[in-house]
């Protein structure tokens, strides 16, 4: 069925983290996909068939994109509908063989109307179509829209309507390699098909109450196997939270530069930064060294977007929660981006919404601001910018970058860097080589059975050190 048809040709990503770094410490898994889980994703024929025709899956289409905006009201935004509608390409040119033919802003009043669009608009887009056959889809780049509106924009434009939810599921569901994605992208799927379909005609020929339990049940079972895997990262984030790294999670809008950042930071050649918007699906761990010698994990995450239902981004809850939970979050803006304040704000309400939901505390109070991509903005700096400047392309601002999170990191870790008396060449050196960063060595004049070791260290391990050793 649909998802088989999508599964088959994806190669498996395996993420793994350096050659040194510990299998443990890789979140992303590497797995067979098992029977059961095939069986999960693509063995239920009637859902396929439902989400089939939500999806109307085609390999390619060329599109027209409308962007529809409101002039003024509660309902404007504080984004240009140009800013909204190079957003919309790049969504479009995301998903493989699609492809932008032209593009529209309509202004509008309201966007509770019917039909969405005015009378007047709608006779302009119906010619607009008219004349140019090559059109073989419209996207209108607004959430979700309503069963009844898709078919009257349907019936107008005679063409298949996509809107911004619909394509950020084709991506995700094009970009979801590993297990965990791929779960997490089936809920996010059964709510999209669960949504849409509710007062749809379509369903006039299914029992309501089967299709509940059909939804509920297939609900259930991708909750059960998010949630195993979920118990499975507890124990990897026990195991290391025993190896006491500090953890930085780097976070931010969809195409910020994420993933790039923690490559020029670590230096890890099989990341693979690229060009498109959710190109990040699974959580992945770095391993990376700060000025003097400390070593931090550095959490790829999967970005945030505006505009989308709510349960989209629960769906992502769990892959989130080790970010919630790291020492530092690193938020990285796209500083080129003219709308960078309007995502900024996104991903900040996003952080304090996942906080909510997964208990936890002090978010925002541990978040480090960067704008990324300083290097396309060279004459037009914005004086308003109050963030770190760097660029992961061309290697800018990342030492400034590195000296600040391990400031960072020793102010609210509450590490230490201190110089600590003990033997030369005995237990309690090979101690703190073991359980603390060690900046420097220098023997004590005075007496050379002794050193001095500067090190950096938690104030849990130095209780343990005095205890041992002193
Ligand atoms: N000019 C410029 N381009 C950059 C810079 N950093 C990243 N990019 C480009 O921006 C695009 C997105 O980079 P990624 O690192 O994949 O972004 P991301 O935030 O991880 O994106 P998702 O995982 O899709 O959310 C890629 O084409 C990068 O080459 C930068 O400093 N300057
Ligand atoms: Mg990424």
């Amino acid at each position: 069925m649909l998802l088989t048809r999508i599964l088959k040709p994806l190669s498996r990503r395996v993420v793994f983290g350096t050659r040194k770094f510990p299998r443990f410490f890789c979140l992303g898994e590497k797995e067979d996909f098992s029977d059961e889980l095939k069986e999960l994703i693509t063995s239920d024929e009637e859902y396929n068939k439902l989400a089939d025709h939500y999806f109307q899956i085609k390999q390619a289409h060329r599109c027209l994109v409308i962007q529809p905006y409101v002039k003024w009201g509660r309902n404007k935004l504080n984004i240009t509908p140009d800013e909204q509608l190079s957003e919309a390409i790049a969504l479009i040119n995301t998903l493989p063989a699609w492809t932008v033919e032209d593009t529209l802003a309509v202004p509008l009043d309201t966007l509770d109307r019917k039909a969405l669009l005015k009378s007047g608009s709608m006779e302009k887009i119906r010619n607009l179509v008219q004349k140019n056959s090559n059109f073989s889809a419209i996207f209108i780049n607004s959430g979700s829209l309503k069963k009844v509106t898709i078919n009257i924009l349907q019936e107008n434009f005679q063409r298949p309507i996509f809107d911004r939810y619909n394509i950020v599921m084709q991506i995700l569901k094009a970009h979801a390699t590993s297990k965990h994605a791929k779960l997490q992208v089936a809920l996010a799927e059964l709510y999209y098909v669960r949504r849409k379909s509710e007062k749809d005609l379509f369903f006039r020929t299914y029992d309501p109450e089967t299709l509940r339990l059909m939804f509920q049940e297939r609900e259930q079972k991708l909750k059960i196997e998010i949630k195993n895997i979920r118990n499975q990262r507890n124990i990897l984030r026990n195991k290391r939270q025993k190896m006491d790294y500090p953890v930085v999670a780097v976070v931010g809008y969809t195409n910020a530069g994420k993933t790039s950042i923690i490559k020029s930071l670590t230096g890890e050649e099989s990341l693979k930064p690229k060009n498109q918007l959710f190109a990040t699906l699974d959580v992945t761990v770095h391993k990376g060294t700060l000025p003097s010698g400390l070593e931090v994990l550095y959490i790829d995450t999967v970005g945030f977007i505006s505009d989308i239902p709510t349960n989209l981004i629960e769906c992502f809850v769990a892959t989130l929660e080790d970010a919630l939970l790291a020492d530092v979050i690193l938020h990285v803006e796209d500083i080129s981006s003219k709308s960078y304040e309007y995502k900024r704000n996104h991903v900040f309400q996003t952080l304090e919404r996942l906080q909510i939901q997964a208990e936890s505390k002090n978010v925002l109070g541990k978040v480090i601001g960067i704008g990324n991509k300083c290097d396309l903005v060279v004459d037009q700096i914005d004086q308003k910018a109050d963030v770190l400047l760097v660029s992961a392309e061309k290697g800018q601002g990342l030492e400034e970058l590195k000296h600040q999170l391990e400031s960072f990191i020793l102010h609210i870790t509450g590490r230490k860097k201190i110089t600590i008396r003990t033997s030369n060449g005995g237990d309690g050196i090979r101690w703190l080589y073991r359980n603390a960063t060690v900046l420097e060595e220098i023997p004590d004049q005075d007496n050379l059975q002794y050193v001095f070791v500067r090190v950096i260290i938690t104030a849990a391990n130095l209780d343990k050190f005095k205890h041992h050793f002193i």
